[in-house]
């Protein structure tokens, strides 16, 4: 298993380029089940998530070619549709339900293994099953696995979710494209993702309105065409790299950026002393010589604070001036980065849902565990503010999420290489 070894960083300058986003690739490479003709993605990200999802189509039929060296996923869905997602493929990653509404609308029936729970807590159903149940599925669970079908059809209707789900709202919106009549889903999710997807179904001829706001509606279709579609940035790999300059100091423009993506996360840095300007280029970070400020957070689905940059955030701020609390809303478990930044010498108590974070001068270099992906790439972003050497292990995390991390931080003069095993 390879590992990331940092060494404690002075200022970083420069450009990075920020990629096509994870989760957004993850929701739209399942969108090429509902047409059998050819969708190609533009601007894909270069990550094991995407070849795992590749494996997962390939598995339902679906005919799969990385173009560009995998930034350009061109795929097709026109012979046999094979009907069931496998366990030993769904277990890898959680993204894998978002081929549950797809099949359902194309074939009338699925089978599709459940995620299961994963590190940073569980990852449930219901909230998609219910939706999917709303446009007349009958879904049922047996042997783990969800078999769904929609013996007459999936028919339009109105459904308000208890939560704004990320997943159960894209699955909502693939199915309902093809259902019969109008459906509308009321308390939808509206991450930018969301507003991806519904950009490339439009593409492919579905008639959807209200993406980006917690009510969406959308007119079923007989069939989608095929379409060609770039990819979102990666407003938590933006995020994530925004971060090297708030923590080391200097000033890095990541190149692609905007302000929109990253609204939330932004108040919070500038309320800590960074300095962060929207350009034609992106987004520019600076920091000087001051201390950052501590600052509270608080997880919550978009526009809030994402859940996705908290770890990373903790990093700053365990060498901010003062104390911060960090509460997380949205996964129960998803403070595993504490311990390992406690290792570092960083002063976190964890409660619950809540992580007291006290400020101390200085990290210092030590051996850690990745946990999850975006604890990995928080603690490289600590051994960046430590002394000394840092060596991050698991790194099989990271690579779930980040294309190319060392490469991109090396550019604007981090001291990262990766140890091979
Ligand atoms: C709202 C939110 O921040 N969603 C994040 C979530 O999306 P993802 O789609 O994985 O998760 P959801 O948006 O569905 O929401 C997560 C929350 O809803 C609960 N839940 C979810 C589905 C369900 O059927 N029942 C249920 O109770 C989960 O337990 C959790 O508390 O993880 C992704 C990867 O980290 C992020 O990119 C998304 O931004
Ligand atoms: C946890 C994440 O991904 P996933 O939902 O695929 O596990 C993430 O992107 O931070």
């Amino acid at each position: 298993m390879d590992s990331i070894l940092v060494r404690g960083n002075g200022p970083v300058s420069g450009d990075i380029e920020i990629a096509g986003a994870k989760n957004a690739c993850l929701t739209l490479m399942p969108a090429t089940l509902l047409s059998d003709e050819p969708l190609t993605l533009t601007n894909a990200p270069r990550l094991s998530d995407i070849k795992t999802m590749t494996e997962l189509l390939a598995s339902l039929g679906a005919e799969v070619t990385a173009l560009q060296e995998g930034k350009v996923q061109a795929m097709s869905c026109h012979g046999d549709i094979n009907p069931v997602a496998d366990y030993e493929i769904v277990r890898k990653m959680r993204a894998s339900n978002l081929v549950l509404g797809p099949l359902l609308a194309r074939l009338g029936h699925a089978v599709v293994s459940l995620p299961g729970g994963c590190a940073i807590g569980a990852r449930p159903m219901d909230l998609h099953t219910t939706a999917l149940e709303a446009l007349g599925a009958q879904i049922e669970l047996r042997d783990g696995y969800l078999h769904a079908k929609a013996p007459g059809g999936l028919k339009g209707a109105v459904h308000k979710m208890r939560f704004p789900s990320v997943g159960a709202t894209e699955n909502f919106l693939m199915a309902a494209s093809l259902a019969k009549g109008t459906s509308v889903l009321e308390n939808a999710a509206r991450e930018p993702e969301i507003v991806d997807l519904v950009s490339c179904l439009k593409k492919m001829g579905a008639q959807i309105e209200g993406e980006g706001t917690e009510r969406i509606e959308i007119q079923g279709v007989d069939r989608l065409h095929g379409a060609t579609h770039p990819v979102v940035t990666d407003r938590i790999e933006l995020g994530t790299f925004m971060l090297a300059p708030a923590i080391c100091g200097g000033e890095v423009t990541c190149l692609g950026g905007k302000l929109s993506l990253v609204e939330a996360f932004v108040e919070k840095l500038e309320r800590a002393g960074v300095s962060v300007t929207e350009n034609a280029r992106g987004l520019t970070v600076s920091r000087g010589e001051n201390r950052v400020q501590a600052v509270d957070v608080v997880t919550e689905p978009f526009p809030g604070f994402p859940t996705d940059l908290q770890a990373q955030m903790m990093a700053l701020l365990c060498t901010a001036e003062g104390t911060s609390v960090l509460e997380e809303t949205i996964f129960e478990n998803r403070f595993m980065h504490a311990p390992e930044l406690t290792r570092m010498g960083a002063d976190i108590e964890v409660h619950g849902g809540h992580a007291t974070v006290h400020g101390v001068e200085r990290l210092k270099g030590a051996r850690v565990m990745a946990t999850d992906l975006r604890a990995s790439v928080s603690l490289i972003l600590a051994g960046l503010a430590a002394e000394g050497e840092t060596v991050v292990s698991r790194v099989y995390h990271l690579d779930r999420g980040y294309e190319f991390v060392e490469k991109k931080l090396s550019g604007i003069g981090a001291h990262i290489e990766r140890i091979k095993s």
